[in-house]
This record gives structure tokens, C-alpha cells and sequence, in this order.
């Protein structure tokens, strides 16, 4: 008789489910291009559903979503997954709110974490938009978004993550010449975050273009 899994079946089929159907639209979007992108679901206080490594996300399914847990070690498979498995668990270690985590690679995304790079962030204020983001309630704010070297060492980003939460508590970052990392308490605001930061990522790069 198999060992019972360490987390409840149920719980994973609806954080697969939730995944599936929801990065089916940002695919759909163009935000993850050539099998890049990651996306995960916590499913209790010590597991997230992760996507598998390498999946074109256009044409996800359930069987492209397995179990880690939160040091990023895969949980009752063999299977490998995301490369950037810790930055997901990271988050879901440090905070227990939160609850899904959203990591794609659209051209606003990548183009701006190029521009902003230097600086090592970029500035998001004086938008309605930014009334999107948990925590706010006028546009007479400004939400600044990180800009991290990129690496290959998930280590290292997850040190400069965990450095810039120490400072001040934030939605997302971006990844110099690499893409978005956003989140939320569950998929809704997670997707909330993401989408306002995909838009106002946007609206800044084209006011560039017409300042010029
Ligand atoms: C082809 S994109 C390079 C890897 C990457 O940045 C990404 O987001 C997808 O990696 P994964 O291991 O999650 O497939
Ligand atoms: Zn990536």
C-alpha cells in the first residue's frame, strides 16, 4: 500500500485547476513566450503547486503542475521543477498570507526591466491604476518596482529579494532583461497585481516614447 502523500489530493486538483485556467489567459496574452513563465498555487502551510520545468504555457495542463515543498524540494515525483522554484517558496515561507504567486515574461516587462536596470527600479505614480495594488487607495501614491540583476543562481535572487522585503513590502519586482515576479493572497489578486503592473509598466514606456 502507497505511503499517504504528505498533502491533500483535493487541495492540489483545484490549485492545478486554478493554475491551468488562468495561465491559459496570460498565455494567450503573449506574456509567456517560448516555454517561459512560472506560476504556483500554496496549497497548505508547508506545500505550493508549481508549474513543471520547461512547459510551453500555452498548452498547459494538469499533469504540468506538481508538489514542492517550501525549501523548493519536489514532493512524491521525480519530476523537475520550475528552475526558479525557490523564488515561489521564498515568498510563501516569509509570508503565510501569501497565497499565489504570478512570474511571466511579457515584452513590456522585459523591455522596461532593460531600461530601468541601471537605476535599479522603476517609479509608478500619480495612476488611478495604482489603487489595483493591496494597500492603496489614491492615485497620490507611488509604488517603486525593483529591478534585480539577473542570475542563474536562484540563491543569489532570492537573497536580493529577500533584502529588498526587508526594506519595504511590495507586489512584485522585475528582472533585468527577464521578466515580472507578482503576487497576491490567492489567483485573484495575484492576477490584479500583475495586470496592474503589466499595464503601468506599459503606459511609462510609451509616455518615454512620446517624451522624446
Ligand atoms: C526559456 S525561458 C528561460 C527560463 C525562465 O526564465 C522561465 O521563466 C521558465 O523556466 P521554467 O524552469 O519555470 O520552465
Ligand atoms: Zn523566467
Amino acid at each position: 500500500m502507497n505511503a499517504p502523500l504528505p498533502f491533500d489530493r483535493e487541495a492540489l486538483r483545484r490549485a492545478a485547476g486554478e493554475i491551468v485556467a488562468n495561465v491559459t489567459e496570460l498565455a494567450a496574452r503573449g506574456w509567456t513566450p517560448a516555454t517561459s513563465s512560472n506560476f504556483s498555487r500554496r496549497i497548505d502551510a508547508q506545500h505550493a503547486a508549481i508549474t513543471v520545468s520547461g512547459r510551453d504555457k500555452g498548452r498547459l495542463t494538469e499533469d504540468d503542475i506538481m508538489v514542492v515543498d517550501l525549501e523548493g524540494q519536489p514532493v512524491a515525483t521525480d519530476r523537475k521543477s520550475s528552475a526558479e522554484t525557490l523564488l515561489h517558496t521564498q515568498l510563501y515561507k516569509r509570508f503565510p498570507e501569501v497565497g499565489c504567486i504570478l512570474h511571466t515574461h511579457s515584452q513590456n516587462q522585459t523591455i522596461a526591466s532593460r531600461l530601468f536596470a541601471g537605476a535599479g527600479h522603476m517609479r509608478l505614480d500619480g495612476y488611478e491604476l495604482l489603487k489595483a495594488f493591496s494597500g492603496n487607495d489614491t492615485h497620490e501614491a507611488e509604488i517603486v518596482v525593483p529591478v534585480l540583476p539577473n542570475s542563474q543562481d536562484m540563491h543569489t535572487l532570492a537573497a536580493q529579494v529577500d533584502a529588498l522585503l526587508d526594506r519595504r513590502p511590495m507586489w512584485g519586482y522585475l528582472i533585468d532583461g527577464h521578466g515580472l515576479y507578482a503576487w497576491g493572497t490567492d489567483m485573484a489578486e495575484a492576477r490584479r497585481h500583475l495586470e496592474a503592473f503589466e499595464f503601468l509598466i506599459g503606459c511609462e514606456l510609451e509616455l518615454r516614447k512620446l517624451q522624446r
